[in-house]
C-alpha cells in the first residue's frame, strides 16, 4: 500500500469507565463526519455502536463493534471496547488490533476503576493514547480535578493541549493551547447540533485574562515537551528561548506527536459529547497525535513479506448473511471471491464479500489493503482470534521465515507457533452452570445458538454432561454467563433456565490400577462381545493436561486397525471427561491398553462403550484427588493501601509471590484458589475506595488438602440429596 495512504489510516479504540460517555462520543464522531444524519442518544437507546439489545437496554457496551468513517481525508476505524471486567478478553482482543486509543473520562469523576484496568492493559500492549475529559457541562465537572487525577492515578504526564472556557453550566467552548485559538459553539444555531462553531485567536483586546492563561499554559506545555523530546528541546533553546510565542504551532504539534507515540506523555482534550462540544477538535487530535499503522511495529510482519496476513477479531451472526467476521489486515491485500487459509483451523475457506462497516451501513468493496479493518462474508469456520493468510503455502513460507528469524534469538523457538498465530489468548473458563430448555424439541435450535455464540466468543465453552445429557455453559464469570443466557433468549428466541453457578474443579488419581471389563449384547441378530483390560496411572509429564497419554502394550492386536484404535481412543476420551469423585474432567493420567478380544461382529460403538466402562471402573478403583483452579492474581494498589490488601489476601489462602514497584504503585503478584475469589471485585473496591485494580487468570490446577476436599465432597453430596 502506498505510504501516503497508509499514513492516513487510524485504527483507534475508545476506552473508558462505564458511563463515561464513550458511546455518546462515538455517535457524535459519526454524526460530524457525515455518516449518520441524526444524533443518536444512549438514553433513548438508538445509538449505532451499542447495537445488541442488551446493550441498548442496560446502556452498557458489551461487545466491541468496529465502525469506519472518514475525517478530513483520514480513514478512521474505530473499535469500541467494553467496560466490564468479565469482558477482559473482549478488551484484550480489541487492543490487539488497534494502534492508538482515546481514553474518555467523566470530568466530574476523574479516573475511575475500569479506566485504570483498561489503561494498564493498554500499557501492556504499548498503545499510545490521548485523553478526552467528557461531561464538562455536568454539575461538578472540574478540568483541574480530572487532570490531577490522571496525573496521580494513571501515573502519567498529561499534556494540556486545551483549556475549557467555563465549566459545568457555564461551559461553552475551549481554547487550543497550541494555536492560541478559542472555539466557541454557537448557542444561537437553530439545530444546536454542534456543527457550527466560531474559531478565532484569543486577543488582548477581547479577553486579556484568557490570553494570559493561554500563554502561561502554552509556555508550561513547551517546557514540558522540551523535557521529553531532545529534538524539540534543541529547537526551543536554539531559536525561541527568548520568547516561546513565536514558536510555530506545527513544530509544537510534531513534538507532541513524537512524545505521544513514544508513550512518554498523553495529550489531554476536553468537551461535552452530549452537548455537542469538543468532538471535532478531538477528531483532529486523533488524526494528528495517534499513530498510523505503519508507525506500529509487529514482530510477525517480516514473516509474511507482502502476503496476506489478517486477524479475525470479532464474529457476528447475521440472520441473512450468516457469520460476519471482522478482520484487521496487517499485510498484503484481501479480495472478495477468493480463497483464504485459516492457520488456526487448518482449513481453506472462501470469502464471498468484503465490506466496510460504515456506521449502520455496510459498503461492499473490491479489495482492501494492509492497515485496514473490514467485515467479511462467507467465512464459515473462522472464529475470533484466528489468523488468516492467503494459502497454506504462504503460511508454510511464513513459518519458515519465522523459524529463521526466531532462530537468531536464542530461547524463542517455543514461541514460533504462538507468534505465527498472533491470536488472542483465551483463558480457560473457570465457572460453569447447566442450561435447560422448557421443551426438548428446541434442543437443535439451542445447539445452533450455542455454536454461533461460541464462534463469536471463544471464552465461552459448551459441553454435554455425559451422565445427565445436560448442556453445560462454561464461562469467565457471572456476568459473562448471564449475558449469554440473555442473548439466547433475545437473538435466538429460546427460553432457557440456568442452574447455579459453580467452579470448574478437576480430578486426578494418585496410584496405578488395572481393570477388566466385558460387554456382551445382542442387538437384532448380531452379537457384540468384547473384553478389554487396561491400566491407568498418574502422569507426571511436563504440562498438566486433560488429554490422557494413551499407550498400547507390546504386541497389542498387531497390526492395530485404524478404526479400532479410533474406537478405543474415543472410549477413553469420553470417560476421562467425567471423573469418579464429582464428575469433573480427570487430568494428568496415562492409560495403557493391555488387551482386547472381541467377537467378529462387534461394532465400533460397542468397543468404545466397553473401553469407556472399563476406564470408569479403573478410575473408581484408584485413590482419587480433587484439584481446584489456582489463579494468578495481580493487584495494582497504592503503597498506603498495600497492607490492607495483603491482610485480606492472607484470609483467602493466597500465597504472595512477589511485590513489585511500578511508578508509585505496588503490584502484588499472588496465587489464590478461585473458590476464595468470589465477589473479590466488590471487596477490593471497598478496601481501597476503588483505587486498586486486579487481573485474574488461571495458573494451574492444584491438589486440595484433605479437609477442603472433604468439605467440598460433603457440600456436593448435600446438594445432590437436596435436589434428588
Ligand atoms: N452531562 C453529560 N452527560 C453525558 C455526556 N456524555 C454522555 N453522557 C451521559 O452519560 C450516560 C452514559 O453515556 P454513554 O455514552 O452510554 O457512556 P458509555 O461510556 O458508552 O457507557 P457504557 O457503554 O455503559 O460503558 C448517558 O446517560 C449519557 O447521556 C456529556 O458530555 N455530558
Amino acid at each position: 500500500m502506498p505510504l501516503h495512504v497508509l499514513c492516513r489510516i487510524r485504527n483507534i479504540g475508545i476506552m473508558a469507565h462505564i458511563d463515561a460517555g464513550k458511546t455518546t462520543t462515538t455517535e457524535r464522531m459519526l454524526y460530524y463526519s457525515g455518516y449518520t444524519r441524526a444524533l443518536g442518544d444512549v438514553d433513548d437507546g438508538d445509538t449505532v455502536t451499542d447495537f445488541m439489545a442488551q446493550e441498548r437496554e442496560r446502556g452498557i457496551t458489551i461487545q466491541s463493534a468496529a465502525v469506519t468513517f472518514d475525517w478530513k481525508g483520514y480513514r478512521i476505524n474505530l473499535i469500541d471496547t467494553p467496560g466490564h471486567v468479565d469482558f477482559t478478553v473482549e478488551v484484550e482482543r480489541s487492543l490487539r488490533v488497534l494502534d492508538g486509543a482515546v481514553a474518555v473520562f467523566d470530568a466530574s469523576a476523574g479516573v475511575e476503576a475500569q479506566t485504570l484496568t483498561v489503561w494498564r492493559q493498554a500499557d501492556k500492549h504499548h498503545i499510545p493514547r490521548i485523553c478526552f475529559l467528557n461531561k464538562m457541562d455536568k454539575n461538578g465537572a472540574s478540568f483541574t480535578y480530572a487532570v490531577d487525577s490522571i496525573k496521580e492515578k494513571l501515573k502519567t504526564k498529561p499534556l494540556l493541549l486545551q483549556l475549557p472556557i467555563g465549566e459545568a453550566k457555564t461551559f461553552k467552548g475551549l481554547v487550543d493551547i497550541v494555536t492560541k485559538e478559542q472555539i466557541i459553539w454557537n448557542p444561537a444555531s437553530s439545530l444546536d447540533d454542534g456543527k457550527v462553531f466560531e474559531q478565532k485567536p484569543v486577543t488582548e483586546t477581547d479577553d486579556p485574562e484568557l490570553l494570559k492563561d493561554v500563554r502561561d499554559a502554552r509556555n508550561a506545555l513547551i517546557e514540558q515537551v522540551a523535557d521529553l523530546d531532545d529534538e524539540f528541546a534543541e529547537l526551543v533553546l536554539g531559536n525561541f528561548s527568548e520568547n516561546f510565542d513565536f514558536l510555530p504551532a506545527d513544530k509544537l504539534q510534531s513534538a507532541v506527536r513524537r512524545v505521544t507515540l513514544a508513550q512518554k506523555a498523553v495529550p489531554v482534550f476536553c468537551g461535552s459529547a452530549l452537548k455537542n462540544k469538543g468532538v471535532q477538535p478531538l477528531l483532529d487530535a486523533v488524526t494528528m497525535y495517534l499513530p498510523a499503522p505503519n508507525e506500529c511495529s509487529y514482530d510477525f510482519l517480516p514473516w509474511y513479506k507482502d502476503d496476506l496476513c489478517a486477524l479475525a477479531f470479532k464474529v457476528l451472526h447475521d440472520k441473512q448473511r450468516g457469520p460476519l467476521v471482522f478482520i484487521r489486515i496487517y499485510s498484503g491485500t484481501m479480495k472478495p471471491q477468493s480463497a483464504v487459509y485459516n492457520i488456526n483451523k487448518n482449513c481453506t475457506e472462501r470469502m464471498s464479500r468484503l465490506l466496510l462497516p460504515f456506521a449502520d451501513q455496510q459498503i461492499e468493496i473490491p479489495s482492501l489493503m494492509a492497515g485496514n479493518i473490514a467485515l467479511t462474508v462467507g467465512l464459515k469456520q473462522s472464529a475470533t482470534g484466528d489468523t488468516i493468510v492467503s494459502s497454506k503455502a504462504s503460511a508454510v513460507a511464513a513459518a519458515r521465515r519465522a523459524g529463521r528469524e526466531v532462530g537468531r534469538k536464542p530461547g524463542c523457538n517455543s514461541e514460533v507457533e504462538s507468534l505465527l498465530l498472533a491470536g488472542v489468548e483465551i483463558p480457560e473458563p473457570v465457572f460453569f452452570c447447566t442450561i435447560e430448555l422448557s421443551s426438548v424439541s428446541k434442543q437443535p435450535d439451542l445447539d445452533n445458538a450455542l455454536n454461533c455464540l461460541q464462534r463469536e466468543d471463544p471464552s465461552l465453552k459448551v459441553r454435554i454432561d455425559p451422565d445427565t445429557g445436560q448442556t453445560i455453559l462454561c464461562g469467565m464469570g457471572e456476568l459473562h454467563i448471564e449475558i449469554i443466557h440473555d442473548r439466547i433468549k433475545r437473538e435466538y428466541g429460546i427460553e432457557t433456565y440456568l442452574g447455579p453457578l459453580q467452579i470448574a474443579y478437576r480430578e486426578t488419581i494418585l496410584d496405578s490400577v488395572q481393570a477388566t471389563d466385558t460387554l456382551d449384547r445382542t442387538i437384532g441378530d448380531k452379537r457384540h462381545l468384547v473384553t478389554t483390560q487396561l491400566g491407568v496411572r498418574p502422569w507426571a509429564g511436563e504440562r498438566s493436561s486433560v488429554t490422557p497419554v494413551i499407550e498400547y502394550a507390546d504386541n497389542f492386536m498387531e497390526p492395530l486397525q485404524k478404526d479400532i484404535q479410533e474406537a478405543i481412543e474415543n472410549g477413553i476420551n469420553s470417560s476421562y471427561l467425567q471423573g469418579p469423585l464429582l464428575g469433573f474432567p480427570v487430568q494428568d493420567i496415562a492409560v495403557t491398553v493391555y488387551s482386547m478380544t472381541m467377537h467378529s461382529e462387534t461394532s465400533l460403538t460397542m468397543i468404545s462403550a466397553c473401553v469407556s466402562r472399563c476406564m470408569q471402573k479403573a478410575l473408581k478403583k484408584a485413590s482419587k484427588q480433587l484439584l481446584e483452579p489456582l489463579m494468578n492474581l495481580e493487584i495494582t494498589v497504592s503503597e498506603d493501601l498495600l497492607s490492607a490488601v495483603l491482610g485480606d489476601l492472607a484470609q483467602r489462602r493466597g500465597s504472595i509471590q512477589e511485590i513489585q514497584s511500578r511508578q508509585d504503585n505496588k503490584v502484588v503478584v499472588a496465587a489464590v484458589p478461585l473458590a476464595e475469589m468470589m465477589g473479590y471485585s466488590t471487596v477490593l473496591r471497598s478496601l481501597t475506595s476503588g483505587s486498586a485494580t486486579f487481573t485474574l487468570e488461571l495458573a494451574s490446577y492444584q491438589a486440595m488438602n484433605i479437609q477442603e476436599q472433604n468439605a467440598l465432597l460433603q457440600k456436593r453430596s448435600g446438594l445432590v440429596m437436596l435436589t434428588e
